[in-house]
């Protein structure tokens, strides 16, 4: 777990490299990272040359910390993330998050790559996030685990209401626009540790749970952003079917995930840079 004096120590060598101040924050997931690309005026840093910051190990993953203009508004970008499956505790994953914390940013956008739970989800659908389940947390996989610290947040934060609602209603409007409504979805997200991907039976268990997309990321980043009083927009891609029928002869795999990230990547890029503009953080 970084203490507060840790993540303050990380903070002050970001302040060190940068001109600006980033409002809003915001991950990319396996294969989204070409959002990077619309980032104006760059300064760019590899994650393994900022002492202490878990460095993504994973392909999809750039590994880099990206400030600069998006939509008129200062960001600040993690192109990849890690994992808690790549052996990471989640107090290490919460680095980033808090980080931008101290940095200034008021508004977390994350993204990622997920398979579709919900039978009327087609691969290419986008999600807006509306909820999620922390089946991790259930195995206590959960950030905010030991000591809290009231300057990060309290220590019995409230999850209900974390997805904005506005910024969802928002979402939808720029999509409208973007005539990007025939693969719209907006659903619930849960996370399971990985990096096995599901069996059939927990498949339909999540079926079953009111899960539309599952995946192995986003939650650790959302408690942590909302723990330090952060407003949040969540957006999966759904880059791939989950396999429900026993003898199916399909099987997940991650280039089929890096395939669909690539295919829409076009789209997101036009997508977040439209709907950054238009946030209110
Ligand atoms: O959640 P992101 O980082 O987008 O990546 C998803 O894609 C990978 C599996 O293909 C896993 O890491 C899963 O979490
Ligand atoms: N399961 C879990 N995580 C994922 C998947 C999936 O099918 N696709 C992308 N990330």
């Amino acid at each position: 777990m970084a203490s507060y004096e840790e993540v303050e120590q990380v903070t002050k060598f970001l302040q060190s490299k940068i001109k600006t101040q980033p409002i809003v924050g915001i991950v990319c997931g396996s294969g989204l990272g070409k959002l990077a690309e619309e980032v104006q005026d760059p300064t760019i840093i590899p994650y393994t040359d900022i002492p202490g910051f878990p460095v993504s190990t994973v392909p999809g993953h750039e590994g880099k910390l990206v400030f600069g203009k998006l939509g008129g508004k200062e960001v600040v970008l993690m192109q990849g993330r890690s994992h808690c499956y790549e052996g990471y505790p989640p107090q290490k994953i919460a680095l980033p998050i808090r980080c931008m914390k101290l940095l200034g940013v008021r508004t977390l956008l994350v993204t990622n790559a997920a398979g579709g739970i919900n039978r009327k989800y087609k691969v290419g659908d986008v999600m807006i996030i509306k909820d999620h389940i922390n089946l991790a947390g259930f195995a206590g996989v959960n950030p905010l685990v030991g000591p809290n610290d009231e300057r990060f947040g309290p220590r019995f934060p409230a999850m209900s209401g974390s997805y904005d609602k506005k910024y969802r209603d928002l979402a939808r409007s720029v999509a409208k626009n973007m005539n990007m409504e025939s693969y719209l979805q907006e659903g619930v997200y849960s996370m399971m540790v990985g990096p096995a991907f599901e069996t059939v039976t927990e498949c339909r268990l999540l079926e079953i749970l009111g899960v539309d997309a599952t995946g192995m990321s986003t939650v650790p980043e959302v408690l942590v952003a909302r723990h330090c009083g952060m407003k949040i927009f969540g957006m999966s891609l759904i880059t791939n079917e989950c396999i429900m029928e026993y003898d199916s002869t399909a099987f997940a795999n991650h280039e089929e995930v890096l395939q669909t990230g690539k295919q829409r990547s076009e789209d997101l890029k036009k997508f977040f840079s439209k709907f950054v503009e238009q946030i209110e953080v």
